[in-house]
């Protein structure tokens, strides 16, 4: 695989033959993105297939979280398409013709995806178990007796259940981006997306959020795609490693190739760097 060739996590994928496999749940064709005149992603085509688990890794810059940004619509493509569960997000079809997606387009797509960030961006003035009804309540039109039962199991789930009445900022950070991951969990997401979900704890409360994590990726169906510098995590979670440098995919394959035995150079420096 060249770093000029297009990459697939899961499904081949070609300039030539953009069609969609059954599972195919995420498809990036021919992305670019620039920010002020420099090219972060270079033509990106990849694709994920529904139910995996994906790790983005690759040197600070590579353009790794602007991909989770692009998938949650917080910027735009400069060129190219993405697709996710078969619809684009990027644009719509009207008259046989592609053109920008509408607001309310763009809505039902992102629908299919929660995203959890490096901040864990609690609403602060809510308790717990309301920051994770509001979405399903405001978004789904869930009745406030279905979205309490979601967010109390969720909670549950991410060993919270006691501290549903609590605001934000009495818990630790650790247990807020617990919250946060309920949160993102309770619209039932097809996809959920990782930014550096670790990065801003205190060491001690990494483990906690990781395992919680672990959970949800042995539990349930969901596709995740993750940025994350914590290889172990990495090897333990991934389905499909994709390595990034200069805006493309240089290399990708299982955790065991990638971190045991990577055919590039690049992801050689890079996990000699970091592991
Ligand atoms: N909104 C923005 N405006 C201008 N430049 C941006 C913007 N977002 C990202 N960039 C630039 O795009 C490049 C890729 O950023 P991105 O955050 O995607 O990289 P990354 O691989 O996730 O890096 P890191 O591992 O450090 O988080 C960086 O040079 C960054 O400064």
């Amino acid at each position: 695989m060249s770093a000029e060739s297009p990459h697939t996590a899961n499904t081949p994928v070609t300039d030539a033959n953009p069609a969609v496999d059954g599972s195919e749940l995420i498809r990036f064709d021919k992305v670019t993105k620039r920010f002020a005149g420099n090219t972060v992603l270079d033509n990106l085509c990849f694709s994920v297939d529904s139910g995996k688990h994906v790790t983005l890794i690759g040197p600070s810059g590579s353009g790794k979280t602007t991909i989770l940004r692009l998938l949650m619509t917080l910027v735009k493509p400069d060129e190219g398409t993405i697709k996710v569960g078969g619809d684009y997000l990027t644009h719509e079809e009207r008259g046989g013709k592609l053109v920008p997606a509408g607001e309310k387009h763009i809505r039902e797509v992102r629908k299919n995806i929660g995203m959890v960030f490096q901040q864990f961006n609690l609403f602060p003035n809510m308790k717990v178990l309301q920051n994770i009804m509001e979405a399903p309540v405001q978004v789904l039109g869930l009745s406030k007796d279905e979205a309490e039962a979601r967010a109390r199991e969720l909670l549950d789930m991410v060993g919270l259940a006691d501290r549903c009445d609590e605001y934000p900022s009495r818990l630790s950070g650790g247990q807020q981006q617990r919250v946060a991951i309920a949160r993102a969990l309770a619209m039932r997401p097809q996809v959920l997306l990782l930014d550096e979900v670790t990065s801003a704890l205190d060491p001690e409360l990494v483990a906690g959020v990781l395992d919680v994590l672990r959970d949800v990726a042995r539990t349930t169906d969901i596709t995740m795609l993750c940025v994350t510098h914590e290889m172990n995590f990495a090897r333990d979670i991934s389905d499909q490693v994709l390595m990034f440098d200069g805006g493309k995919v240089v290399e990708s394959g299982s955790p065991e190739k990638i971190f045991g035995d990577p055919d590039h150079d690049r992801t050689r420096e890079f996990l000699s760097a970091v592991l």
